[in-house]
């Protein structure tokens, strides 16, 4: 099977993303495992497969696959290099682009120098919705992890999100902890988990160990879900800017029942033709 691809990163987290529909593409999970295989395919975080849509409402289909060949719902960084793509592939002249994803329909608005704002949606607090095994919604939730009882948030932006409040995240324990808590039995569908140092109310910085990726330069369903954590409570203001390790993203939420925009960068890397019989 030859496939072209085109290597992209959203403030690095990175991707290789794939146009199914001017070209036949079935990969199964092990084919994706071999392509993000850092030493023996290309590499990436995620795998974002551009598809026809479904129903004749949105413009385009968008699949995400994370590094361990899962199929998650919903990728932020991602969704900015989706728009980008399919504006320099020319498979779409607009600028306000709707997509379905599978958690739903996102809004991508592409800006003339590339950047992308995203319309992410309503963020779910309901712990069944993230789904998260509690008695009853809180602000936070008493989580035993490695000898320690720490607290977290849990959201849902379509995908599952855990946040901690940190001093520092420097020092923060973020492949330690994420490897546990991603795997912890109260998320029966694993967890992304963010540790967030809040600078101030307009300001804070972020890491993100990813499900399925591990910890990863910057993740923008990982910003939504800790900066709606840190308004509710009560830590942030309605528009802040997150640092991130691999850059910044502007993130907007005016709180319980509105979405959430997220604004950032988008860089195309490389393109690069796949032949995957050669691997077999
Ligand atoms: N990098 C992403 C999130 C990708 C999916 C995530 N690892 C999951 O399993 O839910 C982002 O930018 O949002």
């Amino acid at each position: 099977m030859r496939l072209e691809f085109t290597k992209m990163h959203g403030l690095g987290n990175d991707f290789v993303v794939i146009d199914c529909i001017s070209q036949r593409a079935r990969l199964d999970t092990h084919q994706i495992k071999q392509i993000a295989d850092r030493h023996f395919g290309v590499g990436f975080d995620q795998l974002l497969l551009v598809e026809a849509p479904t129903r004749p409402d949105v413009d385009f289909r968008y699949r995400i696959f994370n590094a361990d060949g899962s199929e998650v719902q919903q990728c932020g960084n991602g969704a900015r290099c989706f728009a980008r793509f399919v504006r320099d592939r020319k498979l779409s002249r607009k600028t306000k682009l709707i997509v379905e994803t599978a958690s739903g329909i996102i809004e991508l608005n592409i800006a003339p120098n590339g950047w992308v704002r995203v319309n992410m949606g309503v963020p779910r607090l309901e712990p069944n919705d993230i789904p998260f095994i509690a008695s009853a919604r809180a602000l936070t939730y008493p989580l035993d992890v490695s000898d320690h009882i720490i607290e977290i948030s849990a959201v849902s932006m379509g995908n599952p999100h855990a946040v901690i409040l940190v001093d520092n995240v420097n020092t923060a324990p973020v492949r330690e902890w994420g490897r546990i808590i991603e795997n912890h039995p109260r998320f029966p569908e694993r967890v992304n988990v963010g540790f967030l140092e809040i600078i101030d109310r307009q300001r804070a910085k972020l890491r993100v160990f990813e499900r399925g990726s591990g910890e990863t330069l910057a993740c923008g369903t990982g910003t939504c879900a800790a900066v709606v954590a840190g308004i509710q409570q009560g830590l942030l203001d309605e528009r802040v800017r997150v640092q991130l390790r691999g850059g910044e993203l502007d993130i907007r939420w005016q709180g319980e029942g509105h979405p959430v925009w997220m604004t950032g960068p988008t860089a195309r890397v490389f393109d690069g033709v796949l032949r995957l019989y050669e691997w077999q």
